[in-house]
């Protein structure tokens, strides 16, 4: 059983590198596929350059110990559950990788999975859908594919897989399932699927395997830490298998870290960046015993560069107490850009302080050799700025009931209202007239006319189809973070620093690196001007501080907290200009609400007061006429239903249609006093709802809700379909939403 020789593990890697291509090659290649465009052989031709490139990359800059496995066409969980079986039948199909975009967009009647957050990041997976019948069975075409291919060009890879715990526990019960049942029963199940995939990457002469467990340091309950001991127990007596790499990341695995070291695996990763507070209270690395440990010292979640005294003492504290210290990122390089060096455009004493992955790489190889040598440098104090005390309270704003009575007889809607998120389609004219003011071809006059007229196209849609609630559509943004990011002071924006956050879809999070403040209004033309084109209320729109922080990098030398102070006194700002403006209705959405939240219980209820606080502090400047909106999504905003009515807004729309109406389910929202809008249907699928499906989500809602603070809209923006989609789709929302008032009436 024992196994006689072991390659020895690399003494450099990292846990994973970006895939959607430096130039977002394989966004490209998926969307001319997805409109038919091209063929799946040249998907597929794109996916097997877009590795070789990376692997070459790798190593060129000098890494040890490549990574393999990292790239997916859409998902790195959604690949796991096809390589274990878990594929609901109502999505099989001939092409493999058109089963993988069923489940992931849908297609023809067909709903996709659920999409939710990936931890702490605004990277979405797929939700596996496991069931007490789900029949599990190995499908190794991908990992073993990827390791072939390496190997054709002369290159040895260590595969990585989403670890059985974490898969589990990232997955829903399938419909129907008992109530009492969870995927992690079917764990035993699992384990034989892991088991078969770890002989035949041993077949194929792989040396290590690493699985990732980033569900081990959230909190876990006894029966959950048990099954990840028995899951490492089991695979870790595996006769004839590679060796075993247990990779956690975002947090320190605290009780699973005991739990890991006893069973039978060779080597633990662990984040000595978010857990670096966890790995340093006394004891905390004890009983590491023989283990090889995976140091993640380089950040894969900031651009900063690493501080090198602080990783050397944090590798020379491990020296003692592990069998070996590899050294390596702290999470996947997924999370940040690939390269600083293209960003020309950039002050060069902000670049100077820069890393994106390439940068990490090169930082991971040169530690790496320091570690072999023995270095110890003292560490650099870092210089962090003390917290204020308390969280100062904003007076302003009467309570919730005084207010609707205010703004029931100001805004005069009608009962079930309608309205949309905010986006309304970037079109691709739109967007290459931004490209082409940002190549310097079209003028600043030029540009905004173009965005005048899309206003009025989208003002006018709304009013044709008779919307209750109108927005501008937001096309003056390219991004709802990016936008704001660009009217500040404080912060820089990248020119290519694209980092996926679901599918082909990707954002260029901004860098938050010095005090912010606003210059002057940001958004207040853009409202005034759809104001002037029609009777009915127009929404404006703005995103809330807790979501610009984010959605960007952000400074290290003052507390998160004292960060999105700062960016809400400039949203509090932009709100008063728009109220001075005349704009009755004003949206401020946070949809990161839940992403800035802490893995760990015992710190969620601090971070919730501030995150409120900071959202208040926004808002409470308007007066009780204007009807403050949020917005929440990808949020499992039931899950925070108090801190969500914490934020006093009147009225929050959620999604819901996406996520199996979670929010409908909740037995608390049934009190929930304020306006609700769940969303009716799913806006990140291609597919148009019928007006009987909207109907029907329409009336669940209704009879879940408090009716009279029901509204009615989709479950987010709608920035990502088509004009013809879009328009389809709030056709069928108005008819459904007047179908249920007549009802509610007769
Ligand atoms: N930051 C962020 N995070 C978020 C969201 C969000 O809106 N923003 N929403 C949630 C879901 N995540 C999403 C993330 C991205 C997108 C999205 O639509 N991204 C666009 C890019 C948006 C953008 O910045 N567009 C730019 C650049 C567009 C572009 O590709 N231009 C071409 C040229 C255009 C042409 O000539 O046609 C190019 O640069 O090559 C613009 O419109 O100006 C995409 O990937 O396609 C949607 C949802 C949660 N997290
Ligand atoms: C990811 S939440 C999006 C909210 C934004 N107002 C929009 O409609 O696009
Ligand atoms: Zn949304």
């Amino acid at each position: 059983m024992a196994v006689v020789s072991r390659s020895p593990f690399p003494a450099s890697t990292i846990l994973g590198y970006p895939r959607i291509g430096p130039r977002r090659e394989l966004k490209r290649a998926l969307e001319s596929y997805w409109q038919g465009r091209s063929p799946v052989g040249e998907l597929r031709a794109a996916g097997a350059g877009l590795r070789e490139a990376a692997w070459r990359r790798l190593a060129a800059l000098g890494l040890a110990g490549l990574p393999s496995n990292t790239f997916s066409l859409y998902d790195q969980v959604l690949d796991a559950a096809v390589m274990v079986g878990a594929v609901p039948d109502r999505y099989r199909g001939p092409v493999a990788e058109d089963v993988c975009f069923a489940m992931a967009r849908g297609t023809g009647g067909l709903a996709p999975l659920p999409m939710t957050k990936w931890f702490d990041t605004n990277y979405h997976y797929i939700v596996p859908e496991i069931g007490p019948g789900t029949a599990f069975a190995f499908d190794g075409d991908k990992p073993l594919g990827e390791v072939r291919q390496a190997r054709g060009l002369g290159l040895e890879t260590r595969p990585v897989l989403v670890g059985p715990v974490t898969l589990l526990l990232a997955a829903q019960a399938a419909p129907g399932s008992p109530a009492s049942f969870s995927p992690l029963d079917r764990l035993d199940d699992v384990l034989a699927v892991y088991e078969r995939a770890l002989v035949a990457l041993a077949a194929e002469g792989v040396g290590w395997v690493q699985l990732d467990e980033p569900a081990l340091v959230a909190d876990r309950t006894p029966a959950e830490l048990a099954a990840a001991g028995r899951a490492y127990e089991r695979l870790g007596s595996l006769p004839g298998r590679p060796g075993l790499f247990v990779a956690s990341y975002f947090g320190d695995l605290g009780a699973a870290l005991p739990v890991l070291a006893g069973t039978p695996v060779e080597a633990i990763g662990l984040d000595l960046v978010r857990g670096a507070a966890g790995y340093a209270g006394p004891g905390a690395l004890e009983g590491l015993g023989g283990k090889i440990v995976v140091a993640g010292v380089v950040s894969g979640r900031d651009v900063w560069r690493t501080d090198r005294g602080r990783a050397l003492s944090a590798l020379a504290a491990l020296r003692g107490r592990a069998g070996q210290v590899v050294v390596s990122t702290s999470c996947s390089l997924l999370h940040v850009p690939y390269d600083a060096e293209r960003e020309a455009g950039l002050d060069p004493w902000l670049r100077r302080r820069l890393a994106f992955a390439d940068q990490k790489v090169a930082e991971v190889v040169e530690l790496a050799a320091l570690n072999a040598r023995g270095a110890t440098p003292p560490p650099t104090a870092p210089v962090m700025v003390p917290a204020r005390e308390e969280v100062a309270e904003y007076p302003g704003r009467s309570p919730y009931e005084v207010r609707a009575a205010a703004q029931a007889g100001h805004l005069g809607l009608p009962e079930l209202p309608t309205t949309t998120i905010g986006s309304f389609p970037q079109t691709g004219e739109l967007r290459a007239a931004r490209a082409a003011l940002a190549a310097g071809e079209l003028d600043r006059g030029a540009y905004e006319e173009r965005v005048r007229a899309e206003i009025g196209r989208a003002i006018a849609v709304q009013e044709r189809l008779g919307l209750d609630v109108l927005v501008h559509g937001e096309p003056e943004r390219d991004d709802m973070v990016r936008y704001f990011a660009e009217h500040l002071e404080g912060f820089a924006v990248t020119r290519h620093g694209w980092v996926q956050s679901y599918g082909s879809r990707c954002a260029r999070p901004p860098i938050l690196h010095g005090p912010v403040s606003r210059p002057g209004p940001i958004t207040v033309r853009w409202a005034e001007y759809a104001r002037s084109l029609t009777d009915r209320p127009v929404k404006g729109m703005l995103t809330g501080p807790v979501t610009i922080v984010a959605w960007s990098f952000v400074r290290d030398d003052l507390p998160l907290r004292e960060v999105v102070f700062q960016v809400a006194d400039a949203v509090r700002a932009e709100v008063a200009d728009l109220e001075a403006a005349g704009i009755s209705i004003i949206q401020v959405d946070e949809p990161a609400l839940r992403e800035l939240m802490p893995l760990r219980r015992e710190a969620q209820g601090s971070y919730l007061r501030w995150a409120v606080a900071a959202y208040r502090r926004a808002t409470s400047v308007a007066g009780d006429r204007t009807q403050i909106h949020t917005h929440l999504c990808y949020s499992d905003a039931e899950r925070i239903l108090a801190a969500v009515d914490a934020l006093d807004a009147d009225v929050t729309t959620v999604e819901s249609a996406r996520s199996g109406e979670r929010m409908l389910r909740e037995p608390a929202v049934a009190g929930f006093r304020r306006g609700l809008g769940p969303g009716v249907y799913d806006i990140h699928s291609p597919r148009v709802p019928g007006v009987a499906e909207v109907e029907a989500a329409l009336r669940r809602a209704v009879a879940a809700l408090p009716a009279a603070r029901v509204w009615v809209n989709p479950d987010c923006g709608l920035k990502t379909r088509t004009y013809e989609q879009v328009e389809e789709a709030l056709a069928n929302v108005v008819a459904a939403a007047s179908r249920v008032r007549a009802g509610a009436r007769g």
